[in-house]
């Protein structure tokens, strides 16, 4: 990885946790406890350490952006409508993207108290099953060709330009897109979370980073987020127990060495094959990449130089 990113400043931890000035207040009893909600094994050592100079660092951004905004403003003199900031969250599946955006949402809403901070993940511009299906690439969802990207971008657009915009949305559960979409609200900070986000779509003319003033990977080694990703499979079985309508009953009356094969079968023969092709060739195009360790810790940070 190293050779890689030479265009990136690696940055321990340690150093990292001293770059932040403390100028945000310590984090209440109840907000520690909003986080603990967000993932009961969330480590508050990150958050202080990680998270809140992260946070520092979207603030630098978020103010640069705005200049920049207000003096092409002046250049072409007319006024410019504020735009919305859009943060992009990538990694393979099951690295823990989710749980970085949830996180990220809570502070950047606790930082900038009166900005709107939206969450949005592109799982629900993958295709439905039905449409999956009629074109054979069922076992191929989460790769490129199972999302609709021109939506996912017209979305990005009608955000930029200040609109309310309803969205699809993905369920684990049925393991398909849902009949009702969700109303996102012209929010001040959009965070857009999924695997494919510094991709483009298929006319290749704008790539979804285009869209954002930020933008992170979250890295680990592949035999750690293989084994983070049996064990969700484990707790949707655990989920799915009592509902027939869940996607994953089907699974829960095997012999758990079946299931494990099952899971392991899928990480290897779709999720780690998306990863290598797919997800990984874009990492490059974050500016921040959040690199964990096998507990979920995040031992090393990478910042864009150039
Ligand atoms: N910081 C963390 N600490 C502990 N567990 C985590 C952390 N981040 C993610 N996880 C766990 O790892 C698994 C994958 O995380 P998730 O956020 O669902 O990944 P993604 O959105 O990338 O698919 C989940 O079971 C989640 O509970
Ligand atoms: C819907 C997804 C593509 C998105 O992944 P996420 O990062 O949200 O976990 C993925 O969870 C998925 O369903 N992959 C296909 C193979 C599988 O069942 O894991």
């Amino acid at each position: 990885m190293e050779t890689e990113l030479i265009n990136y400043e690696k940055i321990t931890r340690r150093i990292w946790q001293n770059l932040y000035k403390k100028s945000l207040p310590a984090l209440t009893e109840k907000e520690l406890d909003n986080i603990k909600s967000i993932n009961d094994e969330i480590s508050l050592q990150d958050v202080n350490d990680v998270y809140l100079p992260l946070v520092q660092l979207i603030r630098i951004y978020k103010k640069t952006m705005r200049d920049l905004n207000f003096s092409k403003g002046l250049f072409l003199q007319k006024i410019t409508e504020n735009q919305p900031f859009i943060i992009g969250i990538s990694g393979s599946v099951a690295v823990g993207k989710s749980t970085t955006a949830r996180l990220l949402q809570l502070l950047l809403s606790r930082t900038f108290k009166t900005s709107t901070v939206a969450l949005v993940t592109t799982d629900g511009f993958l295709y439905p099953k039905e449409t999956l299906s009629e074109r054979g690439i069922l076992d191929r969802k989460g790769f490129p060709e199972s999302y609709d990207m021109e939506s996912l971008i017209s979305f990005l657009l009608a955000i930029k330009s200040g609109k309310d915009v309803s969205i699809p949305v993905y369920s684990h559960e049925t393991y398909d897109i849902l009949p009702e979409k969700e109303l996102v609200n012209a929010p001040d900070i959009l965070i857009v979370e999924g695997i494919n986000v510094f991709q483009s779509g298929a006319n290749k003319q704008l790539y979804i980073n285009d869209f954002f003033d930020f933008s992170i990977y979250v890295d680990a080694k592949e035999q750690n987020i293989e084994r983070w990703y049996l064990e969700r499979f484990k707790t949707f079985l655990d989920l799915a127990k009592q509902n027939p309508s869940n996607y994953y009953h089907q699974f829960t009356s095997l012999p758990a060495d079946e299931t494990l094969k099952i899971a392991r079968d899928t990480w290897k023969k779709v999720n780690l094959v998306n990863l290598r092709d797919y997800i990984e060739p874009t990492r490059s195009r974050a500016e921040v990449i959040l690199h964990k360790d096998k507990t979920h810790k995040i031992d090393k940070i990478y910042l864009k130089k150039y």
